[in-house]
C-alpha cells in the first residue's frame, strides 16, 4: 500500500514510530506536511499538490494534525476523502472532537456521563454560571486549550468570577466545569483502535497540581479498566465517529465521567506505559479498512 502521514514533523515520536511500524509491514510510506499540501478545485476534479508535486496514487492516508493548525489540516484531509483515499481518521470527525463544548454535546446527547458544564457568551450573569454547575470550586477551560495549557481550577466563587471576567475580556470561548475532586489530580487515558482498547494509562499530576498531562509533569501508569471505563470509551469514540482516538475520562463518585476525546493522540506515553505496539494496531486497522473499502468501492456501495 501507499500510505501518507500528514504531519507537520516527520521527527516526531508518533510520526516515526507509524512510519516504522508501516515499512515493517512492507509499506511505501511518506510523510508529508499539511501545510505544505494545497487544494485544487473543480467541477469532478479534486486535486491535491504538495509543494509543487501532484499528490496521486495514494491508497491511505493517516492524519496526524495538531490543535493550532485543525482547520487547514481537516480541509487537507477533506480532499484526500473526495479524491477516494481511505482516512484512518476521517475530517468531520477532527473537527467535531477539537472543540471541546461539540465534544460533550454529542456525548451527553449519546448518553455518555460528562462532568456538568455551562457554556455562555460573554454571559454578566456569571453567578448563575457557576451555580449551574454546582458551585465552587470550577474548573474553566478554553475550548480549544491542548496540554493542559487554557485549563485553569478557581477554588472559590470570587476567584471564579474574576477568572472567567478575565477570559471574557479576552474574547475567549470558555467553558465552566464542575471539578472532580474524587480524581485526586489523575485522569485515564484509553487509546481505541477500531472499537477496541488497545492500551489504556492512569496519568498522576505532580504534587499539588490538578492536572494530569504528562506535558505538565505528570506520570503514567498501566491499569486496567472497569467495563463501564471501556463500554464509555468505547461509545465515546463511536459517538464522535473516530477510529482511532485518545478517550480521556475522570474517576468519580458516579463513575466514569468523559472530559474529551482527541483524534491525534500521542503514541509515545501509551507506547511507554503499557509496551504494546499501538503503531502495529494502527497500520493493521489502516490495512484491514482500506481493503473493505476497495470491495465496497468495486460493488459500487
Ligand atoms: N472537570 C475536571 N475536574 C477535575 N480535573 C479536571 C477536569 N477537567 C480537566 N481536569 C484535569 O485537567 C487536565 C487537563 O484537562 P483537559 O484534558 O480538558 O485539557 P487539555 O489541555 O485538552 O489536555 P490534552 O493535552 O489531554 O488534550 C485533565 O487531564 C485532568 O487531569
Ligand atoms: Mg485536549
Ligand atoms: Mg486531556
Amino acid at each position: 500500500m501507499r500510505i501518507a502521514i500528514l504531519s507537520r514533523n516527520a521527527s516526531l515520536y508518533s510520526t516515526k514510530r507509524l512510519v516504522e511500524a508501516a515499512k515493517e509491514r512492507g509499506h511505501d510510506v511518506r510523510v508529508l506536511d499539511h501545510l505544505k499540501c494545497y487544494v485544487g478545485i473543480e467541477a469532478g476534479n479534486p486535486t491535491l499538490y504538495y509543494n509543487k508535486e501532484k499528490i496521486t496514487d495514494y491508497d491511505a492516508v493517516i492524519p496526524r494534525i495538531g490543535a493550532s493548525v485543525t482547520f487547514y489540516g481537516a480541509a487537507i484531509v477533506r480532499q484526500f476523502e473526495m479524491m477516494n483515499v481511505f482516512s484512518s481518521t476521517k475530517s468531520q470527525a477532527i473537527t467535531r472532537s477539537r472543540d471541546k463544548l461539540r465534544t460533550l454535546q454529542v456525548l451527553s446527547e449519546a448518553g455518555i456521563g460528562v462532568p456538568k458544564t455551562a457554556f455562555a457568551s460573554q454571559s454578566k450573569d456569571v453567578d448563575n454560571l457557576i451555580s449551574h454547575v454546582g458551585g465552587a470550586p470550577v474548573i474553566i477551560k478554553l475550548l480549544e486549550g491542548t496540554q493542559g495549557i487554557g485549563v485553569v481550577l478557581a477554588e472559590s466563587k470570587k476567584a471564579a468570577k474574576s477568572v472567567i471576567e478575565a477570559f471574557y475580556g479576552l474574547k475567549a470561548d470558555i467553558l465552566i466545569q464542575e471539578f472532580i475532586k474524587e480524581a485526586n489530580g489523575s485522569d485515564i487515558r484509553a487509546f481505541v483502535v477500531d472499537n477496541e482498547v488497545v492500551g489504556a494509562m492512569k496519568r498522576q499530576g505532580k504534587e499539588g497540581e490538578f492536572r494530569s498531562n504528562l506535558h505538565r509533569g505528570g506520570e503514567g501508569e498501566m491499569i486496567e479498566l472497569t467495563h463501564e471505563e471501556r463500554d464509555a470509551a468505547l461509545c465515546a469514540s463511536k459517538a464522535l465517529g473516530l477510529s482511532i482516538s485518545g478517550v480521556d475520562m475522570l474517576r468519580s463518585s458516579r463513575g466514569p465521567l468523559i472530559i474529551e476525546v482527541n483524534s491525534s493522540p500521542g503514541l509515545q506515553g501509551i507506547e511507554t506505559v503499557t509496551q504494546i505496539d499501538v503503531a502495529g494496531k494502527i497500520i493493521d486497522f489502516v490495512e484491514r479498512n482500506k481493503k473493505k473499502k476497495a470491495e465496497r468501492d468495486l460493488i459500487g456501495v
